[in-house]
C-alpha cells in the first residue's frame, strides 16, 4: 500500500464555502476531508470521506434523489459521498447519498477540485464498475422491482458514470438463460433487482456459463469447478431477500447501490447439491429438507399472496406436525478454527474469512489452482471423518451463511460465516408441536434455538442425505399423532461414526419425557393421512430430487 505523503501528487488543499460558511477542504489521495473554520481561523467539525466512498463528483449544484437538477454555475462543484445512517437500528450498515455543495474563490480552483478529485478516485478505486448488466424480475415480492431500479438505482449508476444494459425478464430463469447464452464481453459485473430466487438465477447462470468456458462438466462431482470473474450485485425487492441481508445487513436498494458503485465486493461460500444422476444445483443460503421444504411447496400454490405466503404456508405447514425419516451423513469441519455455537458475528473483515482462503486452500498461489485443490478434497474422502445419523426429523438445515432476514434478524446459524468454506448442519429431531414452536420462535429473537434438546448443529464440509429404502416409494403413512410408527422412529435414531468403513455405534436417542407428555395434545392437531417424504427447499427452488450429496 502506498503510503498519503506518495500520493502528494493527487492532493489539493484550499479554502472552500458552502453558503457563507468557509471551510478548509483537504485531498490527500485517499481521504477526502473538510473543516469547518470561524472567523477567528479556528477549526470546527470536520467531516472526513474515503476517496473510496466518493460515488461522484459533479460540476455545479447538483442534486439526484429524489430527481435530477442542475445548476450550472462556473465555480461550485458538487461532491456525492457514502453516508452512514444509524436509521432502523442498523448501526452504520444502513448507506446514505451524502452530498455537499461547494463553492470556490475561482472557475480555475474549481477545475482543479474536479480533476484531482476524480483522478483520486480512479487511483485509490480501480474496482469500481463500469459496465453492468442488470436484470430485474417485475414479479418479485411485492412486484417493485422496476419502479425501485429506475426510481433509485439508476440515478445512481448514472451519477458514477457506470452505464448499464437493463433486461426486465419476461419469464422464469430467462436471466440464468442469458448469462448461459449470451455475449457478456465489456461487463464488468451483473446486476439482479429481486429476491433470492433472481439472486440463485444469476449464481446459476454464472457458474454454468464459467465451466462452459472452461471446457468442464458441472454435473460431474469430481470435477473442480473454476471460479467465475463476474460478480452480482444485488438490488433487493423479493420476498425474503436472505442474500442481500446477510451480505449487506439490511435491505435497502440504496445501500445496495452504494456497495455495487464503490466496488465492494464479499465473497460467498456455495454449497453443489448433486442428484444420484441428474443436474447440479446451487445453494448459498438454505437447503432445507422436512418443514422449510414443506412451506416453501405450499407457499407456491398461493403466490398471489406475495411476501404473507410464507407467513400462511409457515402456519399451516407447523398445523400440519409433520416429521420424516431420514439418514443423514456429514463430514465435520475443523472443530478448532470455528463452531456454530460461539458468539462471533461473521461482518465485513471477519477474521475467519479473512484467513479462509489460506486455511482452504494451503498449497496454492493463484486462484485456479485455489479452487482445484480445495475440491480435489472432496474427491477422496480421506479428509476427516464421515458421521452418520438416521431417524426421524421435523427438519434438517443446511446453511452456507447466517441466512438471516427481517423474519429471523440473527439467521438459521447466527455465526455462520460468509466464506469460510463450511456450512451449518442444523439437525431437528421429532418433537411435540409445543417444542418446535419454540424452537421456530427462537428464530425471531435473540434466544439460542440450538439450546433445545431436539435440536443439533455442526459446521460441516460435505453432506449426504437419503431416506431409507422403501419409504421413496410410499407415498402417505399414517401419522395419527405420536403414534408407534414414530416412536418407532425415535428408536430407530443412532449416532455413528465411520471410522475405517466400520460403523462404530455412538448413542441410542431415547424419547424425552417432554415428548411423551406432549403426545395426547398431537393427536388432536394431526390424526390425517400427511406423506413420507418431504421435499428439498434449495434457496427458495424445490428440487426435484430427494438424494442428495453436497459439498
Ligand atoms: N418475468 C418473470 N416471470 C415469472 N417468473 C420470473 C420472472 N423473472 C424471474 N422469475 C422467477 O421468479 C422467481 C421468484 O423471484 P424473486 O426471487 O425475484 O422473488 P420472490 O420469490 O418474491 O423473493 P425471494 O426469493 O426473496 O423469496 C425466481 O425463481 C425467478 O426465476
Ligand atoms: C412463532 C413464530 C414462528 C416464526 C418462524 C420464523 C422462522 C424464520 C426462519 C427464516 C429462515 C429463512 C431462510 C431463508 C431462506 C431463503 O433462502 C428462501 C428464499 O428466499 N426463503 C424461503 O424459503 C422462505 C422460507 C420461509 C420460512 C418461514
Ligand atoms: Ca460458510
Amino acid at each position: 500500500r502506498r503510503t498519503d505523503d506518495q500520493n502528494m501528487d493527487l492532493g489539493l488543499e484550499s479554502s472552500l464555502w458552502v453558503g457563507n460558511k468557509r471551510y478548509r477542504a483537504v485531498l490527500t489521495g485517499w481521504h477526502f476531508k473538510w473543516t469547518e473554520v470561524d472567523k477567528k481561523n479556528r477549526d470546527k467539525k470536520t467531516v472526513l470521506v474515503p476517496v473510496a466512498e466518493v460515488a461522484g463528483v459533479e460540476e455545479g449544484r447538483v442534486e439526484i434523489l429524489p430527481q435530477k437538477s442542475v445548476e450550472d454555475t462556473d465555480k461550485d462543484f458538487t461532491v456525492f459521498y457514502v453516508k452512514r445512517s444509524s436509521g432502523g437500528g442498523s448501526y452504520g450498515l444502513l448507506w446514505r447519498l451524502g452530498r455537499i455543495q461547494f463553492s470556490c474563490a475561482s472557475r480555475v480552483l474549481r477545475d482543479q477540485w474536479t480533476k484531482h478529485l476524480r483522478a483520486a478516485l480512479k487511483t485509490h478505486s480501480p474496482l469500481r464498475p463500469h459496465r453492468l448488466l442488470v436484470f430485474i424480475n417485475p414479479f418479485g415480492g411485492k412486484k417493485k422491482g422496476r419502479q425501485i431500479y429506475h426510481s433509485l438505482v439508476a440515478p445512481l449508476f448514472e451519477l458514477a458514470g457506470i452505464s448499464s444494459h437493463v433486461i426486465v425478464t419476461e419469464r422464469a430463469n430467462q436471466a440464468r438463460d442469458h448469462l448461459l447464452k449470451k455475449d457478456l464481453t465489456g461487463f464488468d459485473g451483473v446486476v439482479c433487482v429481486g429476491g433470492d430466487g433472481m439472486f440463485s438465477e444469476l449464481l446459476h447462470g454464472l457458474i454454468g456459463r464459467t465451466q462452459q468456458e472452461a471446457g468442464l462438466c458441472e454435473n460431474d462431482p469430481a470435477v473442480a469447478l473454476q471460479p467465475c470473474p463476474l460478480h452480482i450485485g444485488i438490488i433487493p425487492a423479493g420476498s425474503t431477500d436472505c442474500v442481500c441481508f446477510a451480505t449487506v445487513g439490511v435491505v435497502d436498494p440504496v445501500t445496495s447501490a452504494l456497495h455495487i458503485i464503490i466496488g465492494d465486493s464479499q465473497p460467498l461460500d456455495v454449497c453443489s447439491v448433486h442428484d444420484v444422476s441428474a443436474q447440479v444445483r446451487y445453494s448459498v443460503s438454505l437447503l432445507g429438507y422436512g418443514f422449510y421444504g414443506d412451506v416453501l411447496a405450499e407457499s407456491e400454490k398461493h403466490r398471489w399472496m406475495g411476501p404473507l405466503r410464507y407467513d400462511y404456508s409457515g402456519a399451516v405447514v407447523y398445523l400440519s406436525n409433520r416429521s420424516y425419516s431420514g439418514i443423514v451423513q456429514y463430514l465435520p469441519a475443523d472443530p478448532l478454527l470455528s463452531s456454530p455455537r460461539d458468539k462471533t458475528r461473521c461482518l465485513a473483515g471477519c477474521s475467519v474469512c479473512s484467513r479462509s482462503t489460506e486455511r482452504l486452500f494451503p498449497h496454492s498461489s493463484d486462484s485456479g489452482s485455489l479452487y482445484s485443490s480445495h475440491f480435489s478434497q472432496f474427491s477422496t474422502d480421506s479428509e476427516g471423518e464421515w458421521v452418520s445419523v438416521e431417524g426421524r426429523f421435523r427438519c434438517v438445515s443446511l446453511t452456507c451463511m447466517s441466512s438471516s432476514c427481517a423474519r429471523s434478524p440473527l439467521g438459521l446459524s447466527p455465526s455462520a460465516h460468509l466464506a469460510d468454506g463450511t456450512g451449518d448442519l442444523i439437525l431437528v429431531w421429532d418433537t411435540h408441536p409445543l417444542g418446535f414452536l419454540k424452537f421456530l420462535y427462537r428464530h425471531t429473537s435473540t434466544q439460542d434455538q440450538f439450546d433445545l434438546p431436539f435440536v443439533e448443529v455442526h459446521r460441516v464440509k460435505a453432506v449426504r442425505f437419503s431416506v431409507p429404502s422403501g419409504r421413496e416409494e410410499q407415498e402417505y403413512e399414517e401419522i395419527g399423532g405420536f403414534s408407534s410408527e414414530i416412536d418407532e422412529g425415535q428408536r430407530e435414531c443412532v449416532d455413528t461414526v465411520s471410522r475405517n468403513g466400520s460403523q462404530q455405534h455412538l448413542a441410542q436417542r431415547a424419547m424425552t419425557s417432554e415428548r411423551k407428555a406432549a403426545t395426547p395434545f398431537l393427536c388432536g392437531l394431526c390424526c390425517k393421512k400427511s406423506p413420507s417424504v418431504s421435499v428439498w427447499n434449495c434457496d427458495g427452488e424445490i428440487l426435484p430430487f430427494t438424494k442428495i450429496v453436497c459439498k
